[in-house]
């Protein structure tokens, strides 16, 4: 990649590209874009049988993608923003609190510091994360955090992380999350069903927590690092786009293994093939262990390589992340004083 390599088309600053395609309005520069439904398709076997996936092949195409592919000095700064904007905050602890919740709710409103911001040349734009990702319980306390921001709440409302709890339960759950103001609901699938192919078992469970969605979007998380092999990555995530995922998303945060651009590559790659069958855009989200500056460009190179520039975008797009912001921030803090902050300097929930 080039030093002038750009976020968006055309030919703009590094700042313009932070927020070329999206409205600055007062509300969340991540929250202005529509945001895809996809109403899914029957499930149809073919694709599901016939996907096969070379992991040899996977890993040397991702393996050399963070040497390779460097943007330096504004461009770089422009890319770590959009990442910012792609932001989860995420807070998915046993002992969180509510406290906690709206610390970090107050930081997804302000994930810059406003020296930062101004430096960079973004004074006056609303640059926001695009979305608070919580336990059920934090709902409420989120939704009024964030009142008047446009910045959405996702909830991970289906027995997470395991998803072993009866359907019916889940199904409650979901919908318990939507009253309580959830515009964003990440489920988690039956790992047993892909690890035994039972794809019907595997299709009924998302379409069904789709219904129970409503009017928010769903994101779909496949627990890649409990699926053993990438074949079962790509097969499952045929079948949770076909039974109508808004977006994929690979890990609870909770495996062995979570996010890896291997796994990237696969899943991005069915999002690609789905769109060329049905027509139907589906979002992408890496979650669980990205904590770096460094990491977050990996991912958003490959994604420009692999889906192009509509997917650099908030509302295709999103880091499921909790420690990911505080790093960008250093970064870009080096690349405004050429200084390295303490990371106790960021403030973060
Ligand atoms: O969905 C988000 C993940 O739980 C966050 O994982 P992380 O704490 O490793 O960033």
């Amino acid at each position: 990649m080039r030093d002038s390599d750009q976020i968006g088309s055309g030919k703009v600053s590094a700042s313009e590209a932070v927020i070329e395609g999206v409205s600055a309005s007062s509300h969340g520069i991540g929250t202005n874009l529509p945001q895809p439904s996809n109403p899914g398709i029957g499930l149809t076997l073919d694709p599901v049988d016939s996907v096969r996936v070379n992991l040899s092949a996977a890993e040397r195409r991702t393996s050399a993608l963070a040497g390779r592919r460097t943007v330096k000095k504004d461009w770089q700064a422009a890319w770590l923003v959009r990442a910012i904007q792609c932001i989860d905050l995420t807070t998915l602890n046993g002992d969180d609190t509510a406290g906690r919740v709206r610390r970090l709710c107050a930081k997804a409103r302000q994930p810059l510091r406003p020296d930062l911001q101004k430096a960079l040349g973004l004074s006056g734009r609303s640059i926001t994360t695009g979305a608070v990702c919580v336990y059920h319980r934090f709902v409420a306390t989120a939704v009024e955090a964030l009142d008047g921001s446009g910045i959405p709440v996702a909830a991970v409302s289906t027995g997470f992380p395991t998803g072993l709890s009866p359907l019916s339960t889940r199904l409650k759950e979901i919908e318990a999350s939507v009253a309580d103001g959830a515009r964003e609901i990440d489920i988690v699938i039956t790992r047993e069903h892909v690890l035994t192919g039972n794809w019907q078992a595997l299709y009924d469970e998302v379409k069904t927590c789709k219904q129970a969605c409503g009017p928010a979007h769903m994101k779909t998380i496949l627990a890649t690092g409990d699926l053993q092999t990438l074949r079962n990555v790509a097969r499952a995530s045929w079948v949770a786009m076909m039974a109508g995922s808004d977006f994929i998303k690979t890990s609870t945060g909770k495996e062995g293994i979570n996010a890896t651009l291997p796994v990237t590559l696969t899943m991005i790659r069915a999002i690609r093939d789905y769109r060329e069958m049905t027509g139907h855009v589906v979002g992408y989200k890496p979650a669980g262990g990205i904590s770096t500056a460094k990491d977050a460009l990996a991912y958003l190179a490959l994604i420009k390589e692999e889906l192009g520039n509509d997917w650099l975008q908030p509302n295709l797009f999103r880091f499921g992340a909790s420690s990911l912001l505080a790093d960008i921030e250093r970064q870009l803090e080096h690349h405004v004083t050429g200084r390295y902050a303490a990371f106790s300097h960021h403030a973060m929930a």
